[in-house]
């Protein structure tokens, strides 16, 4: 069975993503590609990245009014990515447009509330509820407009769950037992993460920082 990790690979050095890429790909089970690289690289650099061999998740977490959102996604479709990311605040009819517009394959999944916010990070950008809370929301939003699931931390992805049993769920804000949480505020380790409902689980950092990458993400395979 494939690993369900997806490295993130955030670096706009095509050079260095596909070295990091072509380190690991024994030991996860697909490569996610974001902002940094996109913006740096473009649909060529995903397109040489898939390459490699792995799965592709294209992690733009896409947010405008619903007919940007489509024609972007349309100009997505050649990539035929296997998982692509649109955020949830976004509302109803971004997202059914977004998922109307991908590839029949594409899982199109919703972010909530990013990882890197915790409750005071919400209020000041005035959403009056806890994260959980609003992940919770979101995820019924997500659901009622036909998206394939939602990305959330892995406090809240066993709530999710429960309100979408057969959804699809990312999980990042992963950080082995003794790793430093950065910027990410809402962490769990990848081994609790699964065990509450993640389908998928992003880690960068971990594994792309480390000195021996493809021993960090053997390291953290054996914990799953
Ligand atoms: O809520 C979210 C949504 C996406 N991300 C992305 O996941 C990785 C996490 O990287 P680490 O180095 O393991 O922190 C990164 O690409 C984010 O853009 C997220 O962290 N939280």
């Amino acid at each position: 069975m494939s690993s369900p990790v997806y490295v993130a690979i955030d670096t706009p050095d095509i050079e260095r993503a596909k070295l990091l890429a072509r380190q690991v790909r024994n030991h996860v089970g697909g490569l996610k590609l974001g902002l940094e690289f996109f913006s740096a690289n473009g649909r060529q650099g995903i397109r040489e990245m898939a390459e490699i061999g792995l799965p592709i998740f294209l992690d733009l977490k896409l947010h405008d009014i619903p007919n940007t959102v489509a024609k972007a996604v349309q100009a997505l479709r050649p990539l035929d990515p296997a998982i692509l990311t649109v955020h949830a605040a976004g509302g109803r009819a971004m997202m059914e447009d977004a998922k109307a517009a991908a590839p029949e394959g594409t899982k199109v999944v919703a972010v909530t509330v990013l990882t890197s916010l915790d409750a005071s990070d919400l209020t000041a950008i005035g959403v009056a509820s806890e994260p959980y809370a609003q992940v919770e929301r979101l995820t019924a939003l997500a659901r009622e407009a036909g998206l394939d699931g939602v990305v959330c931390s892995g406090n809240e992805v066993a709530a999710a769950k429960a309100l979408w049993p057969d959804g699809f769920f990312v999980v990042p804000g992963l950080r082995p037992a003794d790793a430093q949480a950065g910027d990410q505020k809402r962490v769990m380790t990848p081994r609790a993460a699964l065990d509450n409902g993640a389908s998928v689980l992003v880690i960068g950092r971990p594994i792309t920082q480390a000195d021996d990458p493809d021993g960090a993400a053997r390291a953290i395979g054996a914990t799953l």
